[in-house]
């Protein structure tokens, strides 16, 4: 199936030769055609999205079961110099129940599984809405996540996406982190990384996330050193799981500076489940109130969080855009 961008929305064709053979794959492996596909091979189509510069490969993958591409052709994909370029690729799966209206997988660009993406799913919703997928309330779809049931719903008229992020966990072990950031611990803890202490909150949207809040100072000085002392945080033993990393700086009880260092995908310009972390975070620790839309500015733009008591629910807002299409021979 040939995708269309839709009318206005800025559309790249280009076609990137996948290798067959698993022996072949790797980062180094994908090779790029400039031509329109090669003659007489069966095409499959992807479209680039991102969310606030989160970005993602999204593969309509309805015909089977298991995705498409593996996670070492994941990574070529990703990869920013010799394949597509993107923070992950997002397969759009059928449904593991009833009552949903398809799954979502991804890879990160590493290659590993994370349970859930917030970037990522407003992307898909975005995608099958451009698809037409057909569901109960247009615009709302119901998707099967590593992370449960989660619910993004297209704010009419705008390239706003709205979703229900579920519930947060904030149990030590649930996390999962070894960490004490329990209730009784006031929801923080002490992690020396590399000769420096920092406080710690522990938050799973699905996924875990270590908060850290921070000076204006601090906060400026680990956005230049990111990559040199990222790893440190994700690989730590105390995060049995590995973790994603968020330092903040709060502005006021409403606005939060955030900078994000990604489980398998390192320095991104925004994480959806990492700013839902960083209010649940906030709240806990008292920064922050609950039923109160907060802003989350990012590297790559602003998402509204908001912890709705009623539900326990968070919910996420921010937009969902096609960057471009494209088409990789089948493997
Ligand atoms: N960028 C995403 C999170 C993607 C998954 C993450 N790297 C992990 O491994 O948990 C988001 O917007 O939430």
């Amino acid at each position: 199936m040939a995708l269309r961008a839709p009318r206005g929305a800025p559309a790249f064709n280009a076609s990137f030769g996948l290798p067959s053979r698993p022996s072949l794959l790797g980062a180094r492996a994908l090779s790029l055609r400039a031509s329109s596909g090669a003659r007489g091979t069966t095409m499959t189509a992807f479209r680039k999205y991102h969310g606030i510069g989160n970005d993602f490969v999204v593969v309509d993958n309805r015909a089977q079961k298991n995705p498409l591409y593996t996670p070492d052709q994941s990574v070529a994909i990703c990869d920013r110099n010799t394949g597509v370029g993107a923070d992950g690729v997002i397969f759009l799966l059928p449904p593991k129940r009833r009552s949903s209206d398809f799954a979502m997988r991804l890879y990160n660009s590493d290659g590993t599984e994370p349970e859930m993406c917030g970037n990522g799913i407003r992307c898909l919703a975005k995608f099958a809405d451009d698809l037409k997928i057909p569901t109960a309330s247009p615009g709302r779809f119901v998707i099967d996540t590593g992370a449960g049931v989660i619910i993004p719903e297209i704010e009419q008229g705008s390239s706003e996406v709205k979703v229900d992020m579920g519930e947060p966990v904030i149990i030590p072990g649930e996390v999962p982190t070894t960490l004490d950031t329990s209730e009784s611990a006031g929801y923080e803890a002490v992690l020396n990384v590399d000769g420096t202490d920092w406080t710690f909150s522990c938050v799973s949207m699905g996924n875990p996330h270590a908060i850290s809040f921070v000076s204006k100072e601090v906060f400026l000085e680990m956005d230049t050193k990111l990559e040199e002392v990222g790893p440190s945080f994700e690989c730590n033993p105390v995060f049995p799981q590995k973790t994603n990393t968020e330092w903040a700086f709060q502005r006021c009880r409403t606005e939060f500076d955030m900078l994000v260092w990604e489980r398998g995908a390192g320095r991104t310009m925004a994480c959806g489940t990492g700013a839902c972390a960083v209010l649940v975070a906030a709240v806990l620790t008292g920064r922050a109130d609950k039923d109160q839309p907060t802003v989350i500015h990012l590297p790559g733009g602003d998402l509204t969080i908001e912890w709705v008591s009623k539900t326990n629910h968070i919910m996420m807002t921010g937009p969902a855009e096609l960057v471009f299409e494209g088409h990789f021979p089948k493997v």
